[in-house]
């Protein structure tokens, strides 16, 4: 298991993590989601004992990193896919690290077939494309057959074989009972492989979540009314129920609209009228992931690059929409429930 406790890591002016605190549990996939400069690597890496928090801990198996005896066997992590030395072979990089860690050297021939590089075992690193290196980084962190991997954008560089490929793999990982933390600025690639969400914000934690309840909380239709009348109007809103008898949510948008989920528009049209309430615009958009997620994270916009960020935007107009958003949604507070249900 992983846990960050009230972690918090500032360079300078700088705060890199902000006051993190959450768990990452064996037997499934836990993903770990926030812009460029969300402050992912810095977490990984002071989970890895790599840099020291500023304050609060991060432990492996309940200890900090420094303390483990044994280190590659307990956590295995692909933090930089460039880190193997050039000019040595992909066996010669990964029987040196074995050497050092104190691993049988057989388990080198069982991770390079594992990461299908057996062929190209005793090829330079130096001449390895950017997904063999990816392979590489993955196989040296199996080496030492860990109970926790650590895969910081295992998908980089791979084409779509091998992102199905690093799929199954950590799907895999998991189904055996380790802990799997892997990150992605991709929540469309999080939604196919992720059992559990954590997602960060400008070093804060914005979601920790089941990845189902993110996905029902989230993939809800939302109505968007635009009224000058909004005081006659918002007051039947928040008497209103579902079909559920669910309370409806309403919310204020950016721009004075109401935003809400549980009724259609055609119920928010007659509860308008019935109020006196004049209406300029409604309409209905179906909630998407990828869009909740930039909307719960566009509190960090100079960390996104312009475009950059929004290449899997997918669902129509969802990056543009979300920079119009209004601020922070309460709906997060829906799915910020930590699960902390142990599964060994
Ligand atoms: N060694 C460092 N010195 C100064 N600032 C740093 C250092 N490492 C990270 N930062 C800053 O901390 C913030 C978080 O960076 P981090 O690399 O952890 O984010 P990330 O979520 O991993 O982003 P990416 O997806 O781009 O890798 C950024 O503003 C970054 O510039």
């Amino acid at each position: 298991m992983l846990a960050a406790r009230h972690l918090t890591k500032r360079y300078g002016d700088t705060t890199a993590v902000d006051d993190l605190t959450f768990e990452v549990h064996p037997g499934r996939v836990t993903g770990f989601l926030g812009p460029n400069g969300a402050g992912k690597s810095t977490t990984f890496r002071l989970l890895l004992g790599l840099d020291r928090p500023s304050s609060g801990e991060a432990l492996v198996g309940g200890r900090r990193y420094a303390e483990i005896a044994r280190p590659a066997q307990e956590v295995g992590a692909l933090l930089d896919a460039s880190a193997a030395h050039p000019g040595r072979s992909a066996r010669a990089h990964l029987l040196a690290l074995a050497r050092g860690s104190g691993i049988a050297s057989p388990r080198v021939a069982r991770v390079l077939e594992t990461v299908g590089l057996s062929e190209v075992a005793g090829k330079r690193v130096g001449g390895f494309s950017l997904g063999m290196r990816q392979r590489l980084g993955i196989a040296a962190a199996l080496l030492g057959d860990p109970a926790t991997l650590v895969f910081d954008e295992p998908g980089n560089g791979l084409d779509l074989d091998g992102v199905l490929w690093v799929r199954r793999l950590v799907r895999e990982l998991a189904d055996e009972g380790r802990t799997v933390f892997f990150s992605s600025h991709l929540m469309s690639e999080m939604q196919l492989v992720a059992d559990h969400l954590v997602v960060v914000g400008r070093g804060r934690l914005v979601i920790d979540a089941p990845m189902a309840d993110v996905i029902d909380a989230w993939s809800r239709t939302r109505v968007t009314v635009r009224t000058p009348d909004t005081a006659l109007l918002a007051g039947p809103l928040h008497r209103s129920r579902t079909a559920a008898g669910e309370p409806v949510e309403v919310q204020a948008g950016a721009g004075g609209e109401l935003l809400v989920r549980g009724l259609e528009p055609e119920q928010v049209g007659e509860l308008a009228h019935a109020a006196g309430a004049r209406v300029h615009t409604l309409y209905r958009e179906q909630g998407s992931l990828e869009r909740a997620y930039l909307e719960l994270t566009e509190n960090a916009p100079q960390y996104r690059a312009e475009g950059a960020d929004h290449r899997d935007s997918g669902g129509a107009g969802g990056a543009d929409r979300a920079a119009h958003a209004g601020a922070h949604d309460p709906a997060a507070t829906a799915v910020r429930q930590p699960d902390r249900q142990e599964h060994r």
